[in-house]
C-alpha cells in the first residue's frame, strides 16, 4: 500500500504535446478516477505511470521511490504496479488459473505458494468455480474479474485501471464496480481507474481527478467536485447542470430563476457571469403558489425519477433552458413554480 504522485508529467508524440504538466496525488489504499473526454490523455498517462511509455519531463513516485523522473525509467516489471486494460486483455491459451498465475514467480520458495495465491485471488473477485475455464468460455464481465485477479495477484502496490467496464452492459458494469471496488480495499492496493463516464467516477472513487487537454484541472472529492467544481467546463462535465447568466450584487446572485445565494465567498458586486444549479436543487410547485414561473416543454420518465425541462425567461427576454428532476408526478400542465434550493456556483465572466 503505497501513495501515487505524480509531478509535472510531460509527453508529446512527434510533435503532438499530450500530457502538458499533470499533477495526481493518491492516498496510499485510495481509488481514484480520472475523468476527462476521449483524447485527452488518460490512457497515456496510464502507460506513463505503469512504465509502458517514458517521460519527457516530470516525475512518476510510488510511496517514496521515483519510477518515472529524469534519468529514471523503472521497467515495467519491477515498479510494482499492475495494470487491468480495457477488455480481451487475457492470454486466450492459457487457463483462467494460468492467467491469474502469470505474474507470480515461476521458481524457488514464490513457486510453492503460487496455486494458493491464485485460488485465493479467484475467490476474491467471485470466480473459484471457473479456474479451469478457457478465456473464451467467459462472459465480458467474468474475463475482466480475471484481469483484476491477474493484476493483483503478484500483490502490486498500486493498480491501474483502463476503462475496465467500457464493453458491460449497464446492469452487469454496476455489479462489478462494486466487487472491484471491495477487492482493491481487501488487498489494499492503490487504485487509479480511467473513465469517461462521470458516474462511474463519482460513484466508486475516493478522489476524482477531472483531465483535460492533457492536465488535471481539478482533484477533489467527488461531492467537493460535484458541488463546488473548480470551472463552469468541469461544472457542466461532472454532472446535468443548469447554466444561467447571473450578476452578483450584495454577495447574492441575481438570476432568471430569482436572487440566490453563493456557494463560495462573497464575490464583487457588479460582477456578471454564470450560475451553475444541480438539476435537483430544483423543486417544482402548481403555479401561482410561489416559486418562478416557468413553461413546461416536456419530461422524460426513467422509472427511478424523471427529469422536466422548463423555460424561464431570461434577462433579455429570451427563453432560458431549465433542467428539473422529479420523483413527483410529471407536470400535466404549462405553466409551474420552481423553487431552489442551496446555494449556487458563480463563475465570473473572464
Ligand atoms: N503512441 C502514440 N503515438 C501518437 N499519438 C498517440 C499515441 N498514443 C496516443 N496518442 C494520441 O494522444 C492523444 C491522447 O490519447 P489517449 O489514448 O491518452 O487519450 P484518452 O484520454 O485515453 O482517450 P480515450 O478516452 O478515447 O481512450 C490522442 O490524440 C492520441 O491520438
Amino acid at each position: 500500500m503505497k501513495r501515487l504522485q505524480v509531478r509535472g508529467l510531460r509527453k508529446s508524440f512527434g510533435t503532438t504535446p499530450v500530457l502538458r504538466g499533470v499533477d495526481l496525488d493518491v492516498p496510499s489504499g485510495a481509488l481514484a478516477a480520472v475523468l476527462g473526454p476521449s483524447g485527452c490523455g488518460k490512457t497515456t498517462l496510464l502507460r506513463v505511470v505503469a512504465g509502458f511509455e517514458g517521460a519527457d519531463a516530470g516525475e512518476v513516485r510510488v510511496g517514496s521511490r521515483v519510477v518515472t523522473g529524469p534519468g529514471v525509467a523503472v521497467p515495467p516489471e519491477r515498479r510494482r504496479v499492475g495494470i487491468v486494460p480495457q477488455e480481451g486483455a487475457l492470454f486466450p491459451h492459457l487457463s483462467v488459473a494460468e492467467n491469474v498465475a502469470f505474474g507470480l514467480p515461476r521458481r524457488g520458495a514464490g513457486a510453492r505458494r503460487r496455486s494458493a495465491r491464485v485460488a485465493e485471488l479467484l475467490e476474491l473477485v467471485g470466480l473459484a468455480d471457473l479456474a479451469a475455464r478457457m478465456p473464451a468460455e467467459l462472459s465480458g464481465g467474468q474475463q475482466q474479474r480475471v484481469a483484476l485477479a491477474r493484476a493483483l495477484a503478484p500483490d502490486p502496490d498500486v493498480v491501474l485501471l483502463d476503462e475496465p467496464f467500457s464493453a458491460l452492459d449497464a446492469g452487469l458494469r454496476a455489479a462489478l464496480r462494486e466487487d472491484v471496488r471491495a477487492a482493491l480495499q481487501a488487498t489494499g492496493a492503490t487504485g487509479v481507474l480511467v473513465t469517461h463516464d462521470q458516474e462511474e467516477a463519482l460513484s466508486m472513487a475516493d478522489v476524482v481527478a477531472v483531465m483535460r487537454a492533457g492536465v488535471v484541472v481539478q482533484q477533489a472529492a467527488p461531492r467537493d467536485l460535484y458541488l463546488a467544481p473548480a470551472d463552469l467546463d468541469v461544472a457542466t462535465f461532472v454532472g446535468e447542470a443548469v447554466v444561467l447568466p447571473a450578476r452578483v450584487e450584495e454577495g447574492v446572485a441575481t438570476t432568471a430563476l430569482g436572487r440566490l445565494a453563493l456557494l463560495r465567498g462573497p464575490v464583487g458586486d457588479g460582477g456578471t457571469g454564470r450560475v451553475v444549479l444541480r438539476p435537483e436543487q430544483l423543486h417544482l410547485v402548481r403555479a401561482g403558489r410561489g416559486g418562478v414561473r416557468a413553461t413546461v416543454i416536456g419530461s422524460t420518465f426513467y422509472g427511478h425519477d424523471a427529469s422536466v425541462r422548463l423555460e424561464v425567461p431570461g434577462p433579455d427576454g429570451e427563453r432560458l433552458p431549465v433542467l428539473c428532476r422529479t420523483q413527483g408526478p410529471l407536470p400535466e400542465v404549462d405553466e409551474v413554480g420552481v423553487i431552489v434550493a442551496g446555494p449556487v456556483s458563480f463563475f465570473a465572466d473572464a
